[in-house]
């Protein structure tokens, strides 16, 4: 174990030029210092970047009493995105909030959004038989919008629909800008803060409309409980609506952009639905018998964490790999840079889904806790079931209608904006044109 002088030191102004420059090739170096432990000081205190899956295990579970998401990176979100759940410090008041939530993502919600996932997905379905080419990225957030309204709203928002991933895309986007260029304040009235401020107005607006009409169980629980106003339950669902839309839409079109790429693996995977389903549509009660295309999705999630970057800010003293922590120190990490670390998988950077069966695609410091795409311990996500047979149930319906070819100059490069989205329109050609 190295002692504390053995950190390896970074020049604060270095750190935020490559953040600037490159966030996510500055969390890739900063994986490689001696215990993949570097520290810095931002913001006025002192930042420790981890790596290790022990360490993030030790942050987010065994030890996480002492650390809360009192930190910049949720700070900055908590005006816009009100003091729901996903940014919430944590305490008494964050745990009163995820009991109130969490009965939300039971059982019996889950399979009933599994139907609802059902339905959206024969739309897309149909009209993909008959299509030569769409913009996966596009096309997935515009699905990922409608499960989000069905299940959290249980309503269509068609009219509205494409407004609000525009909004919330520009949100999301402006606040990761202001996060690595902090002037000027996001008060002063710049071009560009009216438009996110307006946009942010539009999207609350519908969220509130939408919550003093309950349709569905989880928005009957919120305004039901005497301990919220409106305005706390309209930031509770709008943090829910953001982390539930935004995560999983980018997820798949990483999960389409690595398949298009990739031939022998989408051949794989149409093996696999051939077998499990003939000529069926997939249903949630398939999934277990689809093993490869579950891989699929976990290893677009390894490769494309849509929660890039997390951190934390330590309340007492502690120790980290043998490396004092003192209390108020921010503690950061990038999962991007971390599933992608040479030590715990072979062939890191390449996409190959059989490697969560098989030992040979992993390293020697390989872990249980490698790549924990929904966080761990008490904060983890409660969406994450819920996520996983969605991803699920769309890439193995929309598969079939792939055709195995990628369109020439198809990669996309990721863009760390408040989740990990690709940079561009991700191409495909469909069999159906
Ligand atoms: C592929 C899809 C998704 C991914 C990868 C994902 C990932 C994550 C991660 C990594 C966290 C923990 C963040 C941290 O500890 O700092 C988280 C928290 C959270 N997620 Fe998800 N998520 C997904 C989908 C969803 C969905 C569908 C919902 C709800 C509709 C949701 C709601 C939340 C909430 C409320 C939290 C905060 C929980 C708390 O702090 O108590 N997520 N998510």
């Amino acid at each position: 174990m190295g002692g504390y002088q053995d950190v390896q030191r970074l020049a604060p102004m270095a750190v935020l030029g490559a953040f600037r420059r490159d966030p996510l090739e500055l969390f890739a170096d900063v994986a490689r210092a001696p215990a993949g432990i570097a520290e810095t000081s931002a913001f006025g205190r002192r930042m420790v970047f981890i790596t290790h899956p022990d360490h993030v295990v030790h942050v987010l579970r065994d030890n996480h009493r002492n650390y809360t998401k009192d930190a910049p990176v949720y700070r900055v979100a908590r005006p816009f995105l009100g003091d729901g759940l996903t940014v919430s410090p944590g305490g008494e008041e964050w745990l009163r909030r995820r009991r109130l939530v969490q009965p939300a993502f039971g059982r019996s919600t889950v399979e009933d959004a599994a139907r609802v996932t059902e339905e959206c997905l024969a739309e897309v379905a149909g009209r993909w038989a008959t299509t030569d080419t769409v913009d996966a990225s596009a096309e997935m957030s515009a699905l990922s919008m409608r499960f989000a309204c069905r299940i959290l709203f249980g309503t269509e928002l068609t009219a509205e629909a494409a407004a609000l991933v525009e909004d919330l895309r520009l949100i999301c986007d402006h606040v990761a800008n202001f996060l690595a260029r902090p002037f000027p304040p996001l008060a002063v009235p710049t071009p560009a803060n009216l438009r996110f401020r307006a946009a942010m107005r539009r999207v609350r607006a519908t969220v509130a409309e939408l919550v003093a009409d309950p349709r569905t169980e989880l928005i009957s629980r919120l305004t039901a409980d005497g301990g919220s106003t409106r305005e706390q339950v309209t930031d509770e669902v709008l943090g829910l609506f953001f982390a539930g839309h935004e995560t999983l839409g980018h997820t798949l079109a990483w999960c389409w952009q690595l398949l298009a790429g990739h031939p022998a693996a989408a051949a794989r995977l149409h093996a696999e639905l051939d077998d499990v389903l003939g000529d069926r549509r997939p249903a949630s009660a398939d999934l277990p018998r689809l093993v490869y295309t579950r891989q699929v999705v976990d290893e677009a999630m390894r490769l494309y964490p849509v929660v890039w970057i997390m951190m934390r800010r330590a309340v007492g003293d502690d120790t980290i790999g043998g490396h004092r922590i003192g209390a108020g120190s921010l503690v950061t990490w990038s999962p991007y840079a971390g599933n992608r670390h040479p030590d715990v998988w072979q062939r890191p950077d390449d996409f190959w889904p059989e490697r969560f069966a098989d030992e040979a695609g992993r390293g020697a410091a390989y872990h249980r806790n490698s790549v924990v795409p929904f966080g761990l311990g008490p904060r983890a996500c409660p969406g994450s079931n819920l996520a996983t047979i969605q991803a699920c149930l769309t890439v193995a319906t929309l598969a079939r209608h792939v055709r195995g070819t990628p369109p020439p100059g198809a990669a996309v490069a990721p863009v760390p904006s408040i989740t990990l989205r690709p940079a561009g329109p991700v191409p495909l050609h469909l069999a159906g044109g």
